[in-house]
């Protein structure tokens, strides 16, 4: 698969037939203003949902946040069951490197413990459509009339070929929240105890906007793209959250003493969210500060989201993932208006492809976190408790964690729990 994905395109060259205009041009910026315009305050208007959050490791009813800002109800959301065993359709990007391998363990599990999912394996393996580089259409739609979708790791290649398809994805559906919780295991011991920290990254623009050029020979421009738009929506996204599940502050990270105008913007636009949301505590921190603070001691992030443009949140993620034993163990969702895209945090992780080393747990828990935003919750919780119980015991661990199970084996003790 990934082979095949050497059709090289410039960055450039990819957004410019993407968005049918050249990128950083006044029409350009004025397609993704529109793509940005969410009426929030008609669909905050119009949500009914109960309030009070499910007790889970992602610690929230997904949905019920993201419902405030859908165009359609709960009840639409999730695909209606296809048939009449009340199955529902749900998408699966199967990835690369390590994806076949975790996803196999991710619908073995599934299939053991008779959760009312059917996957439909869909292939992204990038096309060259009229000269450029697209995601096959039978995947786009795919996900579009399901609703929902599990993707496993898909590899980049680095400095030439093809742009990030999983950047690809979140733009084309517009998930324009990352929200990647991180929370300890309990069992597994590292040198923090207690993580319980959540963070929300912009999804869809900033450093990861891939809008480069040469200056002249020897001299690159990478514009970190920031708007209004894209930032309040995410910044909304984060205080409803933070609402949704009691948690009491959202903290902004940023480093607008230096972007002053990009991250300023993000900033000032947090600020002027945060006046909607009377419950939840405002405050803002330098993204250095954040680190050093949060490998010195995490608990105090315990009673905050954390939200934050998108590099940033990359970088920070796989560092919280660092203070709880690894990549291997955290999930997240990628949460649109229309669409949702589940994925764990990690890479493709080729250093240990198909040596059956893998350690699902990450896909694992951000299929629980797809349950519940479909509302599944019952069969959220009883996977979840399997795969917690199997982790405490300790017998059936991978290598990450100091294990000898190979990926199936540690599968198959939380199959024997089910
Ligand atoms: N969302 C996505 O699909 C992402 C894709 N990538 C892509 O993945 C490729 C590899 O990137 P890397 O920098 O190597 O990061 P990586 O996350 O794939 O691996 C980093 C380290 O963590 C380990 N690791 C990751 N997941 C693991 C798991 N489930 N079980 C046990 N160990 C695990 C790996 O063996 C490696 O030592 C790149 O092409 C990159 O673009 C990277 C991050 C996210
Ligand atoms: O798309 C990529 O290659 C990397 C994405 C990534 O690191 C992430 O989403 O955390
Ligand atoms: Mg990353």
């Amino acid at each position: 698969m990934q082979a095949s994905r050497s059709i090289a395109l410039p960055a450039r060259q990819w957004l410019r037939s993407v968005n049918g205009r050249h990128p950083g041009s006044k029409t350009w910026l004025l397609s993704q203003r529109r793509n940005y315009a969410i009426p929030y305050e008609d669909k905050v208007a119009k949500f009914k949902g109960t309030p009070g959050a499910n007790v889970s490791f992602t610690n929230v009813d997904l949905l019920r946040v993201v419902s405030r800002f859908h165009n359609v109800k709960r009840d639409d959301m999730a695909n209606p069951p296809n048939d009449r065993q009340g199955n529902y359709t749900v998408t699966l990007i199967e990835g690369d490197g390590i994806g076949p391998e975790i996803s196999q363990s991710v619908k073995d599990i599934f299939a053991a413990a008779k959760t009312p999912i059917e996957w439909e394996s869909v292939d992204v393996t990038p096309q060259l459509k009229d000269g450029r580089t697209v995601i096959p259409d039978k995947a786009i739609d795919s996900v579009k009339k399901n609703y929902v979708a599990l993707k496993g790791p898909l590899a980049t290649p680095i400095g030439k070929g093809h742009v990030s398809l999983n950047l690809t994805l979140r733009r084309t559906f517009n998930l324009f929240a990352n929200v990647r919780p991180c929370k300890s295991i309990a069992g597994y011991k590292t040198p923090y105890d207690n993580v319980d920290t959540v963070l929300i990254r912009e999804n869809t623009e900033g450093e990861y906007s891939g809008i480069e050029h040469v200056v002249v020979d020897g001299v690159v421009q990478s514009i970190k793209l920031i708007t209004k738009q894209a930032s309040e929506r995410v910044l909304r996204f984060a205080f409803q959250y933070a609402e949704d599940v009691g948690r009491k502050k959202v903290r902004a990270v940023h480093k607008a003493t230096i972007m002053k105008m990009s991250d300023g913007l993000f900033l000032k636009t947090a600020r002027d969210v945060s006046k909607d949301f009377a419950k939840v505590d405002f405050d803002a921190e330098l993204l250095d500060n954040t680190c050093l603070k949060i490998v010195t001691d995490p608990t105090p992030y315990n009673d905050k989201v954390l939200v934050m443009p998108n590099l940033y949140g990359d970088i920070l993620s796989d560092m919280c993932a660092g203070l709880i034993g690894g990549l291997g163990l955290t999930p997240s969702g990628n949460i649109g208006d229309e669409c949702s895209i589940f994925e764990a945090v990690h890479g493709s992780a080729p250093d240990i492809a198909g040596k059956g080393l893998a350690n699902p747990t990450a896909l694992l828990l951000s299929s629980i976190m797809m349950l519940q935003h479909m509302g599944l919750n019952d069969h959220a919780d009883r996977i979840q408790k399997a795969i917690f119980d199997t982790l405490a015991e300790g017998k059936q661990l991978t290598g990450d964690l100091g294990g000898k199970a190979k990926t199936h084996e540690y599968a198959q003790a939380i199959m024997s729990r089910l």
